[in-house]
């Protein structure tokens, strides 16, 4: 690739994973973002950082962007540029289960490939960017929401992308600790009874239907049900998963948020006002819109 001073800029929105009985499938795109700025030319390595992960993660060719991108590269096959140039502005906290790694997966992917687009005429399709996002992040759920927006239902080879009713409002309830997507995977056993696994599939499939047609409370609450990684990763967060008993216990609709420790409700207008009253004073409550497009790529000189 010509070495050449060029920025691009992508903004990635967080997502929440599993909503309950989709394990390693489901996902859903909110309108919280993270925007990273990367320039690639002559200069060396760096990385700004303002917001989650300040002062915390890699600030040269260790960041997750930075070497999401150099992947990216050999991947379209277009020589790596000597250094790369990033601001970020981070809004999605990490290591709470609001897809932050994924974000920052997906950025780096999507620069990646609009820089080396941009200077050698380099194609790498949408399915490409999908598939090379999921072998990085390791599960398709946070990935696919984050790229197409929406709701959406992954397998090995695809996404099915659908949009809730717009009378249901995902909350996130994020507590002031973390967990790493790693340490709760690590707690899943490798076997679980079939009838629990009977039950998810039921709950998954039931799920789709309550959250794409009109709201019926009852619905949502037996579909929000999963026996599959919950009850095995609770003792690492007792809090949320007391939070999330104590709220379906009042009837709201309540799932720990990808691998957790956030808590995401899916409040209608019957049940919102039942859920702050239950929520400690040190997490923070944050309704959110569904996105519905997903990552998004600017050249500043288009804005
Ligand atoms: N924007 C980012 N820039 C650099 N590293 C990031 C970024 N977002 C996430 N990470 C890395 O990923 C980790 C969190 O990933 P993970 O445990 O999968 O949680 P989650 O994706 O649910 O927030 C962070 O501790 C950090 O190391
Ligand atoms: N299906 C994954 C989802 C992880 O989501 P994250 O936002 O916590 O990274 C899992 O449950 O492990």
């Amino acid at each position: 690739m010509r070495e050449h001073p060029l920025t691009v800029l992508v903004r990635t929105p967080a997502t929440s994973a599993n909503l309950g009985p989709g394990f390693d499938t489901l996902g859903l795109a909110l309108d919280l973002h993270d925007e990273v700025t990367a320039s690639i030319g002559g200069h060396p390595t760096v990385v700004e950082v303002e917001g989650a992960g300040a002062g915390e993660v890699d600030t040269g060719e260790g960041h997750l962007i930075v070497r999401t991108m150099r992947r990216a590269f050999d991947e379209i096959g277009v020589a790596q540029p000597e250094g790369i140039r990033l601001t970020c502005v981070n809004r999605i906290p990490h290591a709470r289960g609001l897809g932050s790694s994924s974000a920052a997966i997906v950025a780096g992917i999507l620069a990646a490939r609009a820089l080396a687009e941009r200077l050698s005429g380099a194609v790498f399709d949408d399915d490409k960017v999908l598939a090379l996002a999921t072998a990085i992040e390791g599960h398709p759920d946070n990935v696919a929401p984050c790229l197409r927006g929406g709701l959406t239902i992954s397998w090995d080879s695809g996404v099915c992308r659908l949009l809730p009713h717009g009378d249901i409002r995902p909350v996130v309830l994020i507590p002031p600790f973390r967990l790493s997507t790693e340490e709760a995977r690590g707690l899943l056993p490798e076997k679980v009874p079939h009838s629990d696994a009977a039950v998810n599939a039921g709950r998954a499939a039931l799920l789709v239907a309550a959250l794409t047609g009109t709201p019926e409370n009852s619905v949502l609450l037996a579909a929000t049900e999963d026996r599959l990684h919950q009850r095995y990763r609770a003792p690492a967060m007792p809090q949320t998963a007391d939070l999330v008993e104590r709220l379906r216990s009042k009837g709201v609709p309540a799932v720990v948020s990808g691998a957790g420790p956030t808590v995401l409700a899916f409040s209608t207008p019957d049940t919102q006002d039942l859920i702050e009253p239950e929520v400690g004073i040190d997490w923070q409550i944050q309704p959110l819109n569904v996105d519905p497009s997903g990552a998004t790529v600017q050249f500043p000189e288009t804005r």
